[in-house]
């Protein structure tokens, strides 16, 4: 307690009177707190005492329910087993039933899946429907329309069909028209192509023949004057002659004179004679040579006319046949017989354009060699050609290469590409000897427009393989089986020759594959024509004397009358190859 200070008593006890009263506030309130305890424990009591009493009445009452519930726990065990027996057979049930719901459960989704798939189906079906039911209205609008339209169609062609029923008169009367106007003019183009091709062969024949005929001309002209100085040079001697004969005369008058210079006098005017009589001879043969220069002219030409001509070039070996026949390939100058034949019969065919000719060439070209006759202008030369007649006596080589010619060159191609390919040795008598005969064939079909009439000639140039003596050959081996093969064909040839000469009954045309060949050309109704060609060496006049011989006796052969192969051409007839 605490006061003013020390001595403080009176507010120290008034303090503590303070403190007294509080006191007997809480024992009075503890006081009363205590009675209600104890009420409340009476009350706590009296509670416990109902509630025991109530606690064993519920005790009774659980006994006799405990009781009641074990018999009826008993009678739930019993009812439980039976419950467990019912159960594990309504499990065994409810494992079969699960099994089967499993299978009917994948049938089930299976089916369910081929009902989704068909009801997919269904539905793209019933898209389908439905679009096809759609163009099915489009198509009966657009089918309504056409039908529509077809209609009006029906309509404007019945329209149409008078007009063009009307229209096709005018149209048929102006085509007459315009085809008659067509043709005027296709003639008129025709000519007028014609004309031109014409007025330039005209023109390139023109300068060709002015070229010819100035060459012929500077000839004649040297043959003329030739002619003109052996003629002066004859009358000379003869009056020289003459004036010795007098002189002869005059002198024997006069016995004055001695007899040898008579027999002087004499002699000179033999030799003067004999100048003369030979100086004669030389005329003769320049007037022959002349003759059958122009006879050369005109017998290649020939084939033109639809004769069949054969010429060919004999001789020993090396002696120029191939020079003559074909030239030198480089050197335009020395053309040989083939090439200047052929430009001539090109020439010639488009001067007779004008006439209504019209030719068709076909060029073939082959060798015989060691009796095998080889295509020229064929790669594959393995194996020979035969040869066959028919009944019209026309000649053919089945499997030869025959190849269409409009010009010169394309035929101085084919003779290059025969050239290289020909047999070729060298021999002790030529370095390039030709070891076969070659036989160039040219037919010629010619139709004449204006007049109708068709004809069909054949042209042979032959350059033989050259005639020797083995001994001179030198050949051996391959070489002497060659040179015994082409000796053996050019006796066939005499043989021939001179059968048909001599008129023989049978002519041994089948001996040799040469003479067979050219069978139609040696009969009676070809024109023939052979150069001889000698060496002009001296070691080589017994091969020349033969040469000439043979040469002498072919010229005395008459083999018969040409014939010209010529008829009319029928209107659906094509030409023929001789
Ligand atoms: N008149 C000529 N002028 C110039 N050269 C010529 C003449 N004649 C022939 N020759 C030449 O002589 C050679 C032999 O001629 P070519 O080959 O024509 O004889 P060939 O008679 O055909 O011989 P083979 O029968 O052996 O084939 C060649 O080189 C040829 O050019």
């Amino acid at each position: 307690m605490k006061g003013k200070n020390k001595n403080d008593y009176k507010g120290k006890s008034e303090q503590m009177s303070e403190y007294i009263k509080k006191l007997r506030t809480c024992i009075r309130w503890l006081i009363e707190r205590e009675d209600g305890n104890l009420m409340e424990q009476e009350k706590i009591r009296s509670m416990l005492e109902s509630e025991e009493k109530r606690h064993a009445d519920n005790e009774a009452k659980l006994k006799g329910d405990i009781e009641g519930l074990k018999a009826k726990i008993e009678e739930l065990q019993g009812q439980h087993e039976s419950m467990q027996e019912l159960f594990r057979k309504e499990e065994f049930d409810k494992n079969a039933a699960i099994k089967s719901y499993e299978e009917e459960k994948a049938v089930r989704i299976a089916a369910e899946k081929t009902r989704d798939a068909l009801s997919e189906e269904l539905v793209k079906a019933g898209q389908e429907a439905k679009h096809l039911d759609d163009q099915i209205k489009v198509h009966e609008a657009t089918n309504k329309r056409l039908q529509e339209y077809n209609t009006s169609l029906q309509q404007y062609n019945c329209t149409l069909q008078a007009e063009v029923a009307k229209n096709s008169e005018t149209i048929s009367k102006l085509n007459e028209e315009k085809n008659s106007m067509m043709g005027t003019m296709t003639s008129l183009r025709n000519n007028m192509t014609s004309m031109k091709t014409q007025l330039d062969n005209y023109r390139s024949l023109q300068h060709e023949a002015g070229k010819q005929k100035e060459d012929l001309k500077r000839e004649v002209d040297s043959l003329r004057s030739d002619l003109q100085l052996i003629r002066d040079d004859r009358d000379t001697q003869l009056a020289q002659v003459q004036s010795l004969v007098v002189e002869i005369a005059n002198l024997r008058e006069l016995t004055g004179k001695s007899a040898t210079e008579v027999e002087k006098t004499m002699t000179k005017a033999n030799a003067l004679e004999e100048t003369c009589s030979s100086q004669r001879e030389r005329i003769q043969a320049l007037l022959q040579e002349l003759a059958i220069a122009k006879e050369k002219l005109k017998l290649v030409q020939s084939a033109l006319d639809g004769y069949k001509v054969c010429i060919f070039a004999y001789g020993q070996t090396g002696s120029g046949k191939t020079y003559t026949m074909m030239g030198m390939t480089d050197s335009p100058q020395q053309k040989g017989l083939i090439p200047r034949s052929l430009e001539q019969i090109f020439q010639t065919s488009q001067s007779k354009l004008s006439q209504g000719w019209k030719y068709k060439m076909q060029a073939s070209m082959l060798e015989i060699y060691n009796e095998t006759i080889r295509d020229l202008l064929s790669s594959n030369r393995s194996g020979g050609l035969d040869v066959k007649h028919d009944t019209n006596g026309n000649t053919c080589v089945p499997g030869l290469t025959v190849v269409d010619v409009c010009s010169i060159n394309e035929v101085s191609y084919l003779l290059q590409q025969a050239a290289q390919s020909r047999s070729v040795g060298k021999t002790h008598m030529n370095e390039e000897s030709s070891r076969s005969h070659f036989v160039f064939t040219l037919r010629i079909s010619g139709v004449n427009e204006n007049t109708d009439q068709q004809v069909q000639g054949i042209l042979n140039l032959i350059d033989l393989a050259g005639s020797e003596r083995l001994s001179r050959s030198g050949a051996t081996g391959d070489r002497l089986k060659e040179t015994q093969a082409i000796n053996k064909s050019l006796s066939s040839l005499r043989d021939v020759i001179f059968a048909i000469a001599n008129r023989k009954e049978h002519v041994p045309y089948r001996n040799s594959k040469l003479t067979h060949l050219l069978q139609s050309c040696l009969g009676g109704e070809s024109k023939t024509l052979m150069f001889v060609n000698i060496s002009p060496e001296a070691s080589s006049s017994g091969e020349s004397f033969c040469s000439l011989q043979f040469a002498t006796g072919v010229n005395s052969c008459e083999i018969g009358i040409a014939r010209r192969q010529t008829q009319m051409r029928s209107s659906d007839s094509r030409l023929s190859y001789g």
